[in-house]
């Protein structure tokens, strides 16, 4: 006797073994015809029909995939060990659909083979040769961290020194903030009056700030004494222009513009216009330096309107002719080009670029298994995850993570002094990872895809910072694997991993067992892995349908990711749709057994207003959400005390409960084996 468990109807079937091979031959027929069907099955669906693929083990399991809010099944103990024990069968409970089963087909990723473009991040010199004060190069020398000057540091100071403005290009983690720092310090040092009091203003995002800080922490008594840098973001400094009468820039020396695409891409273009309009008011003579990993248009439109006369400089490897170096360098620069007109972007040498294709009800559970590999089985490994929004990283509410792995969050909606402990206790720690939305350390993984090339250059440049080895895995759905050689195109060379291969990682732990049996003597095969991953999958449903808080919390976290989904830029609908999401695939990855009814019409919903209305309304409530979490970056900070005095309106309480779940995933580690109930 099997089990179908007929959710639409709460059902429970006992059928004779006969019955069931028909059905599974019908099954496989209906699989067949989903998968030549669609890659992105319609989002919903009359009588779906799923079963395990556990014929070859010779065991019967059959089920039905869950639709509707009641569903009853046997134990899948039962269904995958058939030991004949009636009282066992009969014993109803809540099962995991299969995750394993209409799925949309993995296509082969044919990525075209792609040179990517490098820089040497270290010149051969010590300091020596920069034109540097010898006190500041003795300083520089004494710190034990520092490993001779770095290319762009190279190329950079001397015309720094020379009083020049430059635009400043280089990859990511190769030391551009030395680079302005240096010359930076070594000119308000050699003023005669310390203790007038001047604001040289550098702009760059809150976590660049903090790092600046961190620089200039020797730099403490003597800031005091006279010497006055401003580091703000844009939103900041433009409030403070608004509201601050004491604030002017009459002696302002140097206006430093860091991470100046960043700050474009999140839309501060007009923040950095109405500094730089209060500044040239106040002061037409001072140095300008624009810095940038990668060149845009706007980038390019920026140095046009904030620089005067530039140097530009860049450090890349085919372009920098060794033998002459200065020749380089002292390019002026050209009209804007189109993005990475160079030919591409550059990437640290040392950083392995992944991406998995997983399909979205496998996404929970890839990112899981990969996590525990990393957190769990592999010592000292540090991991950022990125997410698409403030919200998602925000499942602090729950209980704090084991204490045998450290989770942190950064955010843009978090208060600055938290920040900065989160920012310092990560970049202390061996170990870790970083729930985050932009900004940080070592190692990094990526749990929504990037939305833009430039923004994919700045997550993983996170890691394999000067000269360091890091990796990077993207996790894309089947029908995003178009965005591989969109990456290609700025080439950017991703090689692929499979999704099997980051599953087989829970094989190594015997907590993810599913059945009563010693596989130490087996290698591990598919359909063990698939058993694990189901186990796991089980642990993150129960988890989440635990209790009505759980379960909403991850709605709203679905719904955050969907409005994330319909943000991508024009120029990638056709890779991210939300038309192309299967909700019900897409809610698995939430820990959702079902994708919620009124998410699924108020999206339908959305879809058909917008039909009608074609450009009419373009910037959606969705898009303005996104950039909103996305520009706190960058922002005042003011926001949140804003919302706090009921002055804005806050975005939705949208929390995802990865932390919570991953706890518990690692308490079964400490209980022993979990099973499916
Ligand atoms: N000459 C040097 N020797 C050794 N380490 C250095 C040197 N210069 C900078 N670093 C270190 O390298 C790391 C990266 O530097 P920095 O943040 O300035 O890079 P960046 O080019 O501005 O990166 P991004 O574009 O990603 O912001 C920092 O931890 C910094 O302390």
């Amino acid at each position: 006797m099997y089990c179908l468990a007929y959710s639409d109807y709460s059902v429970c079937l006992l059928i004779p073994r006969t019955w069931y091979r028909r059905l599974t031959g019908l099954a496989k027929a209906t699989k067949r015809k989903d998968q030549a069907s669609s890659e992105a099955p319609p989002a919903k669906r009359k009588k779906e029909t799923s079963f395990l693929p556990a014929k070859k083990t010779g065991v019967g399991e059959t089920r039905r995939a869950f639709r509707g809010n009641a569903q009853k099944t046997l134990s899948p103990k039962k269904n995958w060990a058939d030991t004949g024990d009636q009282k066992q069968e009969d014993k109803p409970c809540v099962k995991t659909s299969s995750l394993f089963k209409n799925n949309p087909d993995i296509p082969e990723l044919h990525r075209p083979v792609v040179h990517q473009v490098r820089e040497q991040v270290f010149a051969p010199e010590t300091f020596q040769e920069l034109g540097l004060h010898p006190h500041l190069v003795s300083s520089l020398l004494d710190m034990s961290s520092l490993l001779g000057d770095t290319s762009v540091q190279k190329q950079s100071i001397p015309v720094l020194l020379e009083g020049r403005d430059a635009l400043v290009r280089s990859q990511t983690g190769s030391g551009k903030t030395l680079a302005y720092c240096i010359p930076m310090v070594q000119s308000l040092q050699a003023m005669k009056s310390k203790i007038q009091v001047r604001v040289n203003v550098l702009l760059c995002s809150r976590n660049g700030a903090l790092i600046l800080f961190c620089y200039l922490k020797s730099e403490k008594a003597r800031l005091r004494k006279g010497i006055n840098i401003l580091i703000s973001t844009p939103g900041r400094l433009v409030d403070h222009i608004k509201s601050t009468k004491n604030i002017h820039f009459r002696r302002m020396q140097w206006l430093i513009l860091d991470e100046a695409d960043r700050i474009l891409d999140l839309g501060f273009e007009k923040d950095v216009t109405v500094i730089l309009n209060a500044v040239n008011a106040q002061c037409q003579k001072r140095q300008n330096v624009l810095l940038s990993a990668t060149l845009s248009e706007g980038v390019a439109r920026l140095a046009d309107i904030s620089l005067h006369n530039p140097v530009s400089i860049s450090v890349l490897d085919k372009s920098h002719d060794q033998s002459n170096p200065k020749d380089q360098v002292t390019q002026e620069v050209t009209p804007p080009q189109a993005a990475d007109p160079l030919g591409g972007f550059a990437i640290p040498e040392s950083l392995d670029q992944h991406v998995a294709l997983v399909p979205s009800k496998l996404r929970l559970v890839c990112l899981a298994a990969f996590l525990l590999q990393k957190g769990k089985l592999e010592q000292d490994q540090k991991v950022i995850v990125f997410f698409s929004s403030c919200e998602l990283v925000e499942f602090g509410q729950l209980p704090s993570a084991s204490p045998q792995l450290a989770f942190l969050r950064l955010h843009g909606n978090m208060a600055q002094e938290e920040r900065t402990s989160v920012f310092q206790e990560f970049s202390r720690s061996r170990t870790g990872i970083l729930l985050c939305t932009v900004r940080s350390a070592l190692r990094l993984r990526g749990y929504s895809a990037p939305s833009s090339p430039a923004e994919y250059i700045h997550r993983i440049g996170r890691t394999a910072r000067i000269g360091c080895h890091g990796s990077s895995l993207l996790i894309l759905a089947p029908s995003e694997a178009e965005y591989v050689n969109s990456l290609a195109a700025h080439k950017i060379n991703i090689s692929e991993v499979k999704m099997e291969d980051i599953l087989s990682i829970l094989t190594k732990d015997d907590c993810f067992k599913g059945r009563k049996r010693n596989h130490k003597s087996h290698a591990a095969g598919p359909q063990e892995i698939r058993e694990r991953a189901t186990v796991l999958q089980t642990v993150f449903e129960d988890y989440v349908h635990s209790s009505k808080r759980t379960v909403s919390w991850a709605k709203k976290a679905l719904q955050s990711f969907i409005r994330a989904y319909a943000a991508y830029p024009r120029e990638l609908k056709h890779i991210f749709h939300v038309r192309s999401l299967h909700l019900g695939h897409v809610a698995k990855s939430f820990g959702l057994r079902d994708a919620p009814r009124n998410l699924s019409v108020s999206t339908a919903k959305k879809r058909r207003a917008n039909l009608k209305r074609p450009g009419l309304h373009k910037k959606t409530q969705s898009t303005h959400h996104l950039a909103q979490v996305l520009r706190s970056e960058y922002a005042s900070g003011l926001e949140r005390l804003l919302w706090k005095a009921g002055k804005a309106t806050s975005h939705d309480p949208l929390l995802f409960p990865l932390l919570g779940v991953v706890r518990l995933l690692l308490q079964m580690g400490n209980a022993g084996q979990f099973k499916i109930l």
